[in-house]
């Protein structure tokens, strides 16, 4: 029996965020196994979002959810502390930036978080897998990372091919076009935890929709 478990964390970016206690709530109470919290910079995207102070008071409100929040910053050492702080539970960033790798994950663990480490489109998946045994888990971007919305880039399907026929139990995330359209693609490539945006935000049935993305998954998990 494999270990392995599909998780659904839809990522709140093209919510309301107006409404972004209420939009949390919602998903979680509609089956969302995680939040996936999207933190740009304006500088390694060319986009802004929020930052700690917005993550610690969505905390205080949600005390239970596993948070993750998705680093999109030129110096995610900067912000492992504030972050550890707001209680977020995992910590994903680009490996692009940075020339430490392996300090900011050791740091990362230092502070009580898991470690996610994500890469964009155009940057080759051994780039990653030096550190993989740094990282609770690895994400493969399937768009340009910076807006939601986009469309998903099935060619970076081989990237989660090769790390799930290299590294059985790992955790590898996808983010980035994923929705009902694309799970299919998504699972059969060996990804176990999903974030998916606009398709679960928009969906008249969100219930409906993290269901069918965490069956079609786990189905695939469960076949193997
Ligand atoms: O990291 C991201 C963009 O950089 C978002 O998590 C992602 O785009 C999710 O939204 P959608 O499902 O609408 O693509
Ligand atoms: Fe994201």
């Amino acid at each position: 029996m494999s270990r392995l478990r599909a998780l659904i964390g839809p990522s709140i970016l093209n919510a309301d965020l107006s409404q972004l206690y209420e939009e949390s709530q919602k998903l979680l109470s509609n089956g969302a196994d995680y939040l996936h919290l999207d933190v740009m910079d304006g500088h390694f995207v060319p986009n802004l979002t929020f930052g700690h102070p917005l993550v610690k008071c969505l905390r205080s409100k949600i005390k239970e959810a596993f948070f993750e929040t998705h680093m999109m910053v030129q110096n995610p050492e900067q912000w492992i502390v504030p972050m550890a702080n707001a209680s977020v539970n995992q910590y994903t960033f680009h490996i692009e930036p940075v020339s430490n790798v392996a300090d900011i994950c050791r740091k990362i663990k230092e502070n009580g978080m898991k470690v996610g480490l994500a890469i964009k489109p155009g940057t080759p998946v051994e780039t990653v897998e030096r550190y993989v045994d740094l990282s609770d888990m690895i994400l493969i971007m399937t768009v340009e990372p910076g807006f939601g919305g986009q469309k998903f880039m099935e060619d970076q399907m081989t990237k989660v091919k090769y790390l799930r026929e290299h590294y059985p139990l790992l955790d590898i995330e996808v983010d980035g076009g994923v929705g009902p359209s694309t799970i299919n693609c998504c699972a059969r490539a060996g990804a176990n935890m999903i974030v998916s945006g606009t398709a679960v935000i928009g969906a008249s049935d969100q219930a409906a929709t993290i269901k069918l993305l965490r069956s079609t998954v786990q189905q695939v998990i469960d076949d193997h």
